[in-house]
């Protein structure tokens, strides 16, 4: 078959919306190449003792000034959602030996949190400031500006709760500015929706698939979508791409996106002929890919509580981030007796590198200090490994301390006929399905304007800076 105008690579929610808006302003000759069996990358819903649970992508935000796509969506397929309910947190904190704290202490605690972060976004909004552009600061930094810092397993694990359980890394590393107010919330509203529908959180991307794929009932055939294609390399010159499989594949287009994680892009999955210059490696390279991960586990009885103000529990530990965060699924899934916990950072990395067994001996010692010695065994633990997994390695992306925006511009830049999409592209809702979402539409637009007008083909609308900095570079491979 003759060659494509653009390849997409990845069938995440970056590259098929990047891949839908090409499509939709007329490029239709386009191949998506995706490594895994299915579209949907970190969407990704599986079956788990008859019922489905996801793997990624979980929670719609919803409810604020501006609409939100993928929440309309949802409404629109009728998928099931749960308002969550954080408000029950001051009653279901467990001490690291066992006991609940008296509320009135955690409520005591979580009102200096909650001081602590509408400072740290009133002082993120002052640094910010037109004419004020003054240096971020980590978010940890702020919290010391505040005078009050966590210390205590209590104040540690709220804390854990308010910023790792976003941003999946601490606040010692993650920027200030650039974090903080998180826009998602802002823009969508605060109302943060559970899915929990059998057809999964996937079916929102199938949806937005079938708008331009074709199917047959939910399964995506389409001749320009290829599953199983690892992509290894990509050859670039002035006049075209040329894309390598691992199993021998060569094809060639025009020009080529790129949506694969940061994490992937830090790792030696993909070879770039020529190099990427060194402005692009150090952009990808000091970004960071944060790691969370939801451990599911299935009793054969429940013994936990459940009713009403229960659905979330915290475990605080005097090592900060130990099993730190619960819920259940009694509302969505009644009678499943399914619990999960929430892990990041570096100990997501340990527990991952676990056996499952080891990591299962460990959550039942957690679940024993907090409901005591008579528990029974899980009859079934599924533990999600997105850092090992080469496709992915972490989860999505978090704006660490020292990253400029300049650098950000960067990330996104294209070089050549190399374009970038995915989550870690679209700062103002980085890490969510949203800043995918948008990501892939703004880089075929971009992409689009080019092959429409020559003269736009490099630099966003940030031409002067960026062709300065291309200018600079030793490494460019167009000098
Ligand atoms: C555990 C977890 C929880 C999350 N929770 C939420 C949440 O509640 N709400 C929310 O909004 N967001 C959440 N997210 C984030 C959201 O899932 C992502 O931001 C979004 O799905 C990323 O889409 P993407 O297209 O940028 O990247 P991806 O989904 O990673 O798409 C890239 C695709 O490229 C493929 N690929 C990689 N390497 C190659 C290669 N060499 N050749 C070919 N294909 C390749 C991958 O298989 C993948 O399909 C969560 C993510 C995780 C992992």
């Amino acid at each position: 078959s003759p060659s494509p105008t653009v390849i997409i690579i990845g069938a995440g929610m970056s590259g098929i919306l990047a891949a839908k808006t090409l499509h939709d302003s007329g490029i239709q000759d386009i191949l998506i190449l995706e490594a895994n069996s299915k579209i949907g990358g970190r969407i990704h819903s599986v079956q788990f003792r008859g019922h489905t649970v996801e793997l990624g992508a979980n929670w719609v935000i919803g409810g604020g000034p501006r609409s939100n796509h993928l929440y309309e969506i949802a409404s629109k397929l009728n998928l099931k959602t749960y308002l969550s309910d954080y408000g029950n947190i001051s009653a279901n904190i467990y001490k690291q030996e066992g006991g609940l704290y008296p509320k009135h202490i955690v409520s005591a605690a979580l009102e200096v949190a909650e001081t602590r972060d509408q400072f740290c976004t009133s002082f993120s909004t002052r640094l910010s400031a037109p004419g004020h552009d003054r240096d971020d600061v980590s978010i940890l930094v702020s919290q010391r500006l505040f005078k009050k810092v966590p210390t205590t397993p209590l104040d540690m694990v709220i804390d854990y709760f308010y910023n790792d359980y976003e941003d999946a890394e601490p606040p010692r590393v993650t920027s200030l500015k650039n974090t903080i107010p998180r826009y998602e919330f802002l823009d969508f509203g605060d109302q943060t929706y559970f899915l929990a529908d059998s057809r999964g959180f996937e079916s929102i991307l199938i949806y937005i698939a079938k708008q331009f794929l074709s199917h047959k009932h939910e399964v995506i055939r389409d001749q320009r979508l290829k599953l199983n294609k690892v992509v290894r390399e990509i050859n670039y010159s002035k006049s075209g791409v040329q894309v390598k499989t691992e199993d021998g594949s060569v094809y060639q287009a025009k020009y080529v996106i790129v949506s694969v994680s940061v994490g992937v892009l830090q790792s030696d999955l993909i070879v770039f002929k020529p190099h990427l210059p060194q402005w692009k490696t150090q952009a990808i390279y000091e970004f960071d890919m944060a790691v969370y991960t939801k451990i599911f586990l299935r009793f054969p009885y429940k013994f936990w509580p459940s009713g009403p103000e229960t659905e979330f529990f915290l475990y605080a530990h005097e090592k900060r981030g130990y099993y730190p965060i619960w819920q259940h699924l009694e509302t969505e899934m009644p009678g499943s007796n399914i619990l999960f916990v929430t892990v990041t950072d570096e100990e997501a990395k340990r527990i991952e590198q676990q056996p499952d067994i080891k990591i299962q001996e460990e959550i039942m010692d957690v679940l024993k200090k907090m409901f005591g010695n008579d528990i029974p065994e899980p009859e079934e633990i599924l533990i999600p490994r997105w850092w090992s997994n080469r496709f992915f390695k972490g989860s999505f992306s978090n704006w660490p301390i020292g990253y400029s925006q300049r650098r950000h511009m960067q990330l996104k830049e294209p070089v050549g006929r190399i374009y970038f999409c995915g989550e870690h592209t679209y700062s103002r809702y980085l890490g969510y399905a949203d800043a995918a979402y948008f990501a892939g539409i703004e880089t075929a637009n971009h992409l689009i304007k080019c092959l429409k007008h020559e003269k736009y083909c490099n630099g966003y609308d940030r031409h002067s800076t960026i062709e300065r900095l291309h200018n600079e570079d030793p490494y460019d491979p167009d000098a």
